[in-house]
């Protein structure tokens, strides 16, 4: 039984609740391994089609635990970056979870909260929602949720508002594309329940298989020419390096279009905390946000 989640089950779907609203959700190393299960769990309920995540209390989710957990370095810093890497990991089991997800936001979304809406597949906030990557003013690199924020906004919102860390509005984070959709907040919960039952209606397969695609081929996109190679001869793509020559069609190879494998992935999230390491970077090229091209 999850201590910082309630899990809420519904025909065909799963409301993962962040569940501390003492602390406005705060994502302590506890939540971090708890979602990681849950995740994992549903994502392997053949039940279970959608994925809500939202939070209990006044708001989503005010970013990592600031009493409990390190979830960033001081640049230069060699301290212990496990907390970081499980943070990383929990991402990531999220974004490749092979169910519809969706991030129900309210209130604040603050840093690893906007990493968490970023890593679902939709998100739909209230008008009221508030939004906020203070990292660097905590003297923190945002590594560990850059991967997925990036992905949503594209780097140049991106750095607007990671470097100044101010809070920004539900219509500033829809007018960028963080968030699909606006809802008054007291049609917060039917605008989530219509979208879930969308997915009563599509091959969850198809849907699987979609995402994988969709996570893919920013890669399949790209080829060996346009894309820079990662220290260890792979390409470098939205995911991060992959191994192999780079070569059409050949084994290990991200054009060849199978998923990278779980620990290339392992390294890919692990080399996004590690100092020095470089972030995936992007351009974006045609309707965004379908057009991502590694480079
Ligand atoms: C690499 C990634 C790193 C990060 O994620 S960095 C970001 C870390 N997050 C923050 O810096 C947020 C800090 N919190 C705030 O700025 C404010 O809070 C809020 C805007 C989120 C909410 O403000 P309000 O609604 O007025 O609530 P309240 O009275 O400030 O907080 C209620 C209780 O919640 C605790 N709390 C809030 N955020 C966190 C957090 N991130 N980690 C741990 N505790 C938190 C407070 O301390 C307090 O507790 P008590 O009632 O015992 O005084």
């Amino acid at each position: 039984m999850p201590q910082t989640l309630e899990i809420e089950y519904k025909p065909q779907a799963a409301v993962v609740w962040l569940s501390r609203p003492d602390v406005r959700n705060a994502v302590d190393p506890l939540m971090v391994q708890e979602l990681s299960e849950a995740f994992e769990a549903l994502g392997r309920d053949p039940q279970v089609r959608a994925i809500v995540l939202a939070g209990r209390g006044i708001g989503f989710c005010a970013g990592a635990d600031i009493g409990q957990a390190r979830y960033g370095a001081q640049p230069g810093e060699q301290d212990d970056r496990t907390d970081a890497l499980a943070c990383a990991a929990m991402l990531h089991t999220i974004y490749s979870c092979p169910k519809a997800t969706i991030a129900r936001v309210h209130g604040i979304c603050m840093s690893v909260g906007m990493g968490l809406a970023a890593a679902c597949d939709i998100t739909i906030a209230s008008s009221q929602a508030t939004f906020a990557l203070p990292e660097t003013r905590l003297g923190l690199v945002p590594a560990v949720i850059a991967p997925y924020v990036l992905r949503a906004i594209g780097p140049r919102h991106a750095t607007r508002w990671f470097l100044t860390g101010e809070t920004f509005s539900a219509t500033e984070a829809w007018r960028i594309g963080f968030v699909h959709d606006l809802c008054e907040p007291e049609s917060l919960d039917m605008r989530i329940a219509a979208l879930v039952d969308t997915f009563m209606l599509t091959a969850p397969d198809a849907v699987s298989a979609t995402k994988d695609l969709v996570h893919e081929l920013p890669v399949r996109a790209t080829t060996d020419d346009a894309a820079p190679a990662s220290p260890d001869g792979g390409l470098v793509g939205p995911m991060g390096p992959t191994s192999g020559t780079g070569s059409a069609g050949g084994p290990g190879t991200s054009v060849a279009g199978a998923s990278p494998a779980p620990d290339v992935m392992g390294a890919v999230v692990a080399s996004a905390v590690l100092p020095g390491a470089r972030l995936p970077q992007w351009i974006v090229t045609g309707d965004f946000p379908s057009g991502l091209v590694s480079i």
